[in-house]
């Protein structure tokens, strides 16, 4: 079972936001979209959900276009949280109208867990505090049962509890592997840990699709502290530097090898130290020429 995005664009007053977007996306895999700010990430959303007509492409689940088969349409969630309808809705109202365009939905589900978060099904969607309305977005996901579940920027502006709170959840849903996320962000550290697999946008296009443990078990990240202040050949060819502190060095290796470790070894570094690698080492090491990312702080 999978979903496929095939050739999708969409142009806004004439201008292109996404152009020829092409991948698939199978239950059981939590894939991180992630790209600057209005590089087209809700724009993908709303064209994969055809809120935005596009101008090419479609969107299939195992073959058939979702929108001529409706019972497709009930595999895909996404909320806007820009544009919606939920503000004036009660909390205890939202299973009956998410009822209707989901007919899993779970309402039962929806109240335990809206009991559990402390969260008064008496409130209004829009009285809701950010982290609340997340949380209550991150909620309805799980209880419409809809097999492909978008989420845009989960995580923006959330304190750490509820960030944890939302990053577990999601865990726990794919662990049977009969759901799958899409899940987009502008900081690459709120996907650490949490997505096998990530993609990148920049100038409208879909530029990567990483397969993170590949990636990960390729690379390694060192600290090392060297006799001399130069910085040697070996570093300079092999490596990208992440922070250079005195004579102490902290890099990212991407493509680590024995007979890269065995220069190293050679230089008599005072310190040799691995270090775990982020999300934000990987990427600012493989991508720091295309990404357009300011990933140094
Ligand atoms: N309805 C619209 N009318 C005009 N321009 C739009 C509209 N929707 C999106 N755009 C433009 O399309 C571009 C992409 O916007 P989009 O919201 O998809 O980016 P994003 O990657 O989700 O950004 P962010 O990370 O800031 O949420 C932006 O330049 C935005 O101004």
């Amino acid at each position: 079972m999978t979903l496929q995005v095939t050739g999708l664009s969409k142009q806004i007053s004439g201008r292109p936001i996404i152009q020829d977007i092409n991948f698939e996306w199978a239950p059981g895999e939590i894939i991180g979209l992630v790209g600057r700010n209005g590089v087209g990430k809700t724009t993908l959303f709303r064209t994969m959900m055809n809120q935005y007509v596009p101008e090419t492409g479609h969107v299939a689940i195992d073959g058939e276009d979702i929108l001529n088969v409706p019972s497709r349409q009930e595999q895909l969630f996404f909320i806007d949280t820009q544009y919606n309808f939920l503000s004036t809705y009660r909390l205890w109202e939202l299973p009956r109208f998410f009822g209707t365009v989901y007919p899993n939905f779970d309402g039962d589900r929806f109240t335990k867990l809206i009991t559990q978060f402390k969260l008064d099904p008496n409130s209004q969607y829009r009285r809701l505090s950010k982290g609340m309305r997340a949380l209550v977005n991150l909620i309805l996901a799980l209880t419409s049962n809809a097999t492909y579940i978008i989420l845009d920027e989960p995580f923006d502006g959330l304190d750490v509890i509820v960030r944890e709170n939302i990053a577990t959840m999601v865990i726990d849903e794919v662990a049977d592997q009969q759901k799958g996320f899409l899940i987009s962000s502008h900081d690459l550290n709120e996907l650490d840990g949490l997505s096998d697999r990530v993609l990148l946008l920049k100038d409208s296009r879909l530029i990567h699709d990483y397969n993170l443990e590949e990636v990960r078990s390729r690379a390694k990240k060192i600290q090392l502290v060297l006799n001399d202040k130069v910085i040697p050949d070996v570093l300079k060819a092999h490596s990208q530097l992440i922070r250079v502190s005195g004579r102490v060095l902290v890099v990212v290796i991407t493509d680590y090898t024995p007979a890269i470790e065995q220069e190293l070894k050679a230089l008599k570094p005072v310190l040799f130290e691995e270090l775990p690698l982020t999300l934000e080492d990987l990427f600012r090491a493989n991508l720091a020429h295309d990404t357009g990312y300011q990933l140094l702080k």
